[in-house]
């Protein structure tokens, strides 16, 4: 039993429960099924501290991957996979150019994408890569707290642009709360519905309690496990396991299944392990074994 620090019962008061015969529960249970069903193919341009790891939640919730840093693979590859996860943790001087030339393909040809931005406002290069995403957006936007709330600015979609309250950049990890990113999840969003590939979009904040939103509707999904923060690659592979329900479903259901998926999964690894290694090993198990109800049923409020 790993007893790092159990997630408190977060304060859902205010919030009201989605019940269990609300459609969008069946929506979930749907895709979920899809997924494995179909196993999807959603290709990764990924970091390599965590792109195992990524590959392998998506194989563990019924997925395959493909991994690769060469505009001309992602590109040939993206019309017949199912979507694809772009992910900014690790960069090479290449990366500027060749990510440019994958998101106007992407764009261009109505591909359905999911970008991680990963220590959004570190460094320069990593901004220019970011800024440039803003005319050739994604399908969903997968964040913590402070990369969404730095993008929200570079991308200056506030109403006086540049002055969000945050605490960000902060390396890989979030330094503000899920709370404070709300409005800027749902301005990513409704920015996303209209510039997407797709012009749907949908952005989820990760953190305690997790964030959903489509521009309209803002989920909020308690539970889950604090281990999830000591072993690298849970954000990085969330972002990867949305884009294999993506690949199935519309982007605000893909959100939602993805991470409700990660709270069950992270919730029963933390019962099952004794240590940040056997959490990993337990939640790959996790992943694989929970089914589409459970997944469906998990704890999912409206704000
Ligand atoms: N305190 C917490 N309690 C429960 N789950 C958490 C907590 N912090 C993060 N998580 C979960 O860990 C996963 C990764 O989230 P997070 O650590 O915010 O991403 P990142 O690794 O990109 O910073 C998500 O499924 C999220 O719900
Ligand atoms: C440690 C690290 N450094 C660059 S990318 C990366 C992994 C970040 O993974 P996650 O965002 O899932 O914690
Ligand atoms: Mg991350």
């Amino acid at each position: 039993m790993t007893t790092a620090s159990t997630t408190p019962n977060s304060d859902t008061s205010n919030l009201h429960e989605v019940a269990p015969d609300d459609p969008i529960r069946e929506r979930i249970r749907q895709a979920a099924q899809n997924v494995r069903e179909q196993t999807p193919l959603a290709q990764s341009f990924t970091n390599f501290v965590t792109i195992n790891l990524v590959a392998n939640a998506q194989l563990a919730a019924g997925g395959t991957a493909a991994m690769s840093f060469l505009p001309n693979d992602v590109t040939s590859l993206a019309s017949s996979c199912g979507a694809t996860y772009i992910n900014v943790g690790t960069l090479l001087p290449f990366y500027r150019d060749a990510l440019q030339e994958i998101s106007e393909h992407l764009s261009r040809h109505g591909c359905k994408w999911v970008l991680d931005p990963v220590a959004a406002g570190v460094g320069v290069a990593r901004t220019e890569i970011l800024k440039g995403f803003k005319d050739y957006p994604p399908t969903v936007i997968r964040a913590n707290a402070s990369e969404a709330l730095v993008l929200h600015d570079m991308w200056q979609l506030g109403d006086a642009a540049g002055t969000d309250e945050h605490n960000g950049p902060a390396g890989v990890e979030a330094a503000d709360s899920v709370d404070a990113a709300i409005t800027a999840a749902t301005d990513l969003a409704a920015y996303l519905a209209l510039h997407s590939p797709t012009h749907t979009g949908a952005v989820a904040v990760s953190g305690e309690v997790d964030l959903v939103t489509d521009g309209r509707l803002v989920y909020r999904l308690p539970g889950g496990s604090a281990m999830m923060t000591k072993i690298t690659g849970a954000g990085c592979s969330l972002g990867g396991v949305t884009a294999t329900y993506l690949a199935v479903a519309d982007p605000l259901v893909a959100s939602l299944a993805a991470s409700m998926l990660y709270n069950v999964s992270s919730g029963a690894a933390e019962r099952a392990s004794h240590g940040p290694g056997s959490f990993q090993t337990a939640f790959l198990d996790a992943l694989w074994n929970v089914t589409p109800e459970e997944i469906a049923s998990a704890p999912l409020y409206l704000a």
